[in-house]
């Protein structure tokens, strides 16, 4: 059974991939905060910007079997054109994203990737893995296409991964009520150290989901 809190078709707003077209599918539930806004100051990860608690959003629902949620995904892929793309999300994916759910979406054309804090193992056959690491929590996906850190955090330096084996690295302003200096931050960080490279968080400045 999974369990999904949303699913829509956009454009990816963030990282290398930023502006492609992609069927999201947000699954319900994170094992770093509750979602509670009670609990958020207490959770490992305090600063997320997602509602991803139960099966009430748009095209939400609860799937019995990989194959019914993979039909799900493949009816909002608008045509015959172009690769279908699949993100998964959350809450995080890797809760419920199984070997089961990646076959059926392989089997149905689509290329899969994934949003994850990296806490959790992932099913083998993802195409685009993207690790967002969290302070307080323990990276144990250390390998992926790209590392996409959420900046500042006070105990995560982006020095701190810089063992770690992805392809790209990005630097994601902190959007909270400081934006702004955040975005600064990142620019100048990026600018110091040029194998890091800044994420926007495009679908928020044209208004998308
Ligand atoms: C909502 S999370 C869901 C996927 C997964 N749980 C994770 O944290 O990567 C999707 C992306 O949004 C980022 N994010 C969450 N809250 C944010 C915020 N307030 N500002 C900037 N990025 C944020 C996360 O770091 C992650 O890269
Ligand atoms: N357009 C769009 N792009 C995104 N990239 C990562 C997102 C997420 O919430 O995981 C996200 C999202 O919520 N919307
Ligand atoms: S790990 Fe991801 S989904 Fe969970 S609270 Fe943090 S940003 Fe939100
Ligand atoms: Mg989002």
């Amino acid at each position: 059974m999974y369990s999904v809190k949303e699913m829509f078709y956009t454009l990816q707003g963030e990282g290398a991939h930023a502006g492609r077209p992609a069927v999201f599918c947000r699954f319900s539930g994170c094992n770093l905060w509750s979602g509670r806004e009670q609990d958020r100051n207490n959770a490992v990860c305090s600063f997320c910007d997602t509602d991803f608690v139960g099966t009430d959003g748009q095209n939400g629902g609860k799937f019995k079997t990989a194959i019914e949620l993979a039909q799900s995904i493949q009816s909002f892929w608008p045509s015959p054109e172009g690769v279908p793309f699949v993100v998964f999300t959350g809450g995080e994916p890797a809760l419920q994203l199984d070997k089961a759910l990646v076959d059926a979406m392989h089997d149905a054309g689509f290329e899969i990737a994934i949003e994850t804090n990296g806490t959790k193992p992932l099913p083998e056959g993802i195409d685009w893995i993207c690790v967002s690491p969290k302070a307080d929590a323990e990276v144990i996906i250390t390998q992926g296409h790209e590392l996409k850190l959420v900046y500042p955090q006070a105990l995560a330096m982006p020095d701190r991964f810089d063992h770690l084996d992805f392809t790209h690295r990005y630097l994601q302003a902190l959007d909270d009520d400081n934006q702004k200096d955040h975005l600064q931050q990142v620019v100048e960080y990026c600018m110091r150290h040029p194998r890091w490279k800044m994420s926007l968080q495009t679908h928020k400045i044209v208004g998308i989901d």
